[in-house]
């Protein structure tokens, strides 16, 4: 029996099967317990903890993205006095006994016995209750949502997912293991490289390359070196990134435009931590932790359209972190906004402005397709341009004006298309609105512009050209 006090307590439940998670909400719900929470992303047990009075945690153990293992491992660093409950199977005992060595509370085997489920809830609640109890008599607190590592502080953010990102950094950057980093242009991804570089505590460098629009040679070139006379004008030897990351972190940037005789090259890197230097008999030994990122879904690439190595793909996300888009955490933009003005009225030596209400409010209306990048930019020429210490509406309108404007503002018309044509356009149109869209969103790059729209840089500079030419 559980008494009426217990059944008051929270009960976070985490598995990545939402059938599982109603299966043991129900169960709960029908022992009576009346705060019953589920979590089927392990990345957001931190983060949704956050609001949870001395809750019980139950952990599936098998779970993508961060395992039980790894979730429990941080909340003993940030949420030690949280008793956690793993829920294993059969097959996989020596972990869960493994996690009683890190700190679990205790494990339960499917199928799971209802008596022993009460029993071990019931002395979870009132451990917990209990640790709770000694903690405020000392006044101990625990967590709180503080990311001390200085490598977090360059990535300005409240979003709970991009915090729930930080704690999966903190959890993964001692592993060694390849990341792939997964967003939109613009939203972070190298910003978030460098954080689990940092936060690793590596000793050597961290070094970035964009490898789209490298072709095989120079890509193995730049990432493996060569040896002298390796090929016409070789008159040195060279070493590549691999061996300045040594110790470190190599980020490769657009991993999707991989081709794919490169791929098969690095796949071998990645599986025996060897390569070849251009020219080279004898191999090198790769000392350096790899990072990805890509603005396509790769696992789209390597599933349906077959046009990225499945195979690659796994080894390159055995962590895998996916940036939101700025558009899907709004939240973000008044800060961002707040941080970006500092930022360049330093760089331009003029006093901090303000922005008005209606200025900020345009923005937080906008789909920035070109996320922080094209909000940075917007804010550099407002900064540039304004007069009196003040951002206003106008300022940042003229800017908005000629890009895309999110479908809310056309509400009202018949479709959004005619009504920002005036008639419904034509494919050609469509195209060419969305070229100097996108040109506008990236102020004029037109290599992260081929970004935003899907198109290789070449084709861009070629439409762009007969532009001007017709
Ligand atoms: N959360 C943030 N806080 C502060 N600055 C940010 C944040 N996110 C991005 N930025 C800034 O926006 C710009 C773009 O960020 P970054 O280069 O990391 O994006 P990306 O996703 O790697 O872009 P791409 O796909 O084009 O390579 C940089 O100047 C970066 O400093």
């Amino acid at each position: 029996m559980i008494d009426e006090k217990l059944k008051s307590c929270q009960i976070l439940l985490v598995d990545d099967e939402q059938a599982e998670l109603d299966a043991y909400s129900l169960l709960l719900t029908s022992m009576g317990f009346r705060n019953v929470r589920t979590v089927n992303d392990s990345r957001l047990v931190l983060a949704t903890l956050e609001s949870m009075q001395s809750p019980v945690v139950f952990l599936d153990l098998n779970m993508p993205h961060m395992t039980g293992q790894e979730v429990l491992r941080q909340l003993k660093v940030h949420k030690p006095q949280i008793p956690v409950i793993i829920i294993t199977a059969d097959s996989e005992i020596e972990t869960a006994v493994e996690c009683l060595r890190l700190g679990a509370h205790d494990y339960l085997v499917k199928p799971i016995d209802l008596k022993m489920f009460s029993s071990a809830l019931r002395n979870a609640l009132e451990i917990g209750l209990l640790r709770n109890e000694v903690m405020s008599l000392k006044g101990i607190s625990f967590g709180g949502g503080e990311f001390s590592h200085p490598a977090f502080s360059k990535i300005v953010t409240r979003s709970p997912i991009m915090l729930g990102i930080f704690q999966y950094i903190e959890s993964i950057a001692a592993s060694g293991l390849p990341a792939l980093i997964l967003g939109e242009t613009g939203s972070g991804k190298e910003l978030i490289a460098r954080a689990i570089h940092e936060v690793s505590n590596l000793p050597g460098e961290f070094v970035a390359v964009d490898i789209s629009g490298l072709d095989d040679t120079l890509l193995s070139d730049t990432l493996f070196g060569h040896t002298k006379g390796a090929y016409t004008g070789a008159d040195k030897s060279r070493s590549g990134l691999i061996e300045k990351a040594a110790n470190g972190t190599l980020f490769l940037d657009e991993i999707g435009d991989l081709a794919e005789v490169s791929q098969v090259k690095l796949l071998r890197l990645l599986q025996e931590k060897i390569y070849y230097p251009l020219g080279a008999d004898q191999p090198k030994q790769c000392h350096a932790r790899i990072i990805t990122a890509a603005n396509k879904d790769l696992s789209k690439l390597a599933g349906q359209d077959g046009e990225f190595r499945m195979d690659l793909y796994y080894r390159l996300s055995t962590h895998l972190i996916r940036v939101p888009p700025l558009r899907d955490r709004r939240e973000d933009i008044p800060l961002l906004v707040e941080h970006l003005i500092g930022e360049a009225a330093t760089t331009m030596n003029k006093k901090v402005p303000a922005i008005s209400n209606q200025a900020l409010a345009r923005l937080m209306r906008h789909p920035f397709w070109g996320n922080v990048r094209e909000l940075k930019a917007y804010i550099s020429d407002a900064v540039a341009r304004c007069q009196h210490g003040h951002i206003d509406e106008n300022l940042i309108g003229e800017r908005l004006g000629g890009a895309i404007p999110m479908i809310a503002e056309t509400e009202g018309a018949a479709n959004p298309l005619e009504s920002l044509f005036g008639h419904f356009p034509t494919i050609e149109e469509l195209i060419e609105y969305a070229i100097e869209s996108a040109l506008v969103v990236t102020d004029n790059n037109q290599s992260q512009a081929s970004r935003l729209l899907g198109v290789s840089r070449q084709a861009l500079h070629k439409r762009i050209k007969k532009r001007h030419e017709g």
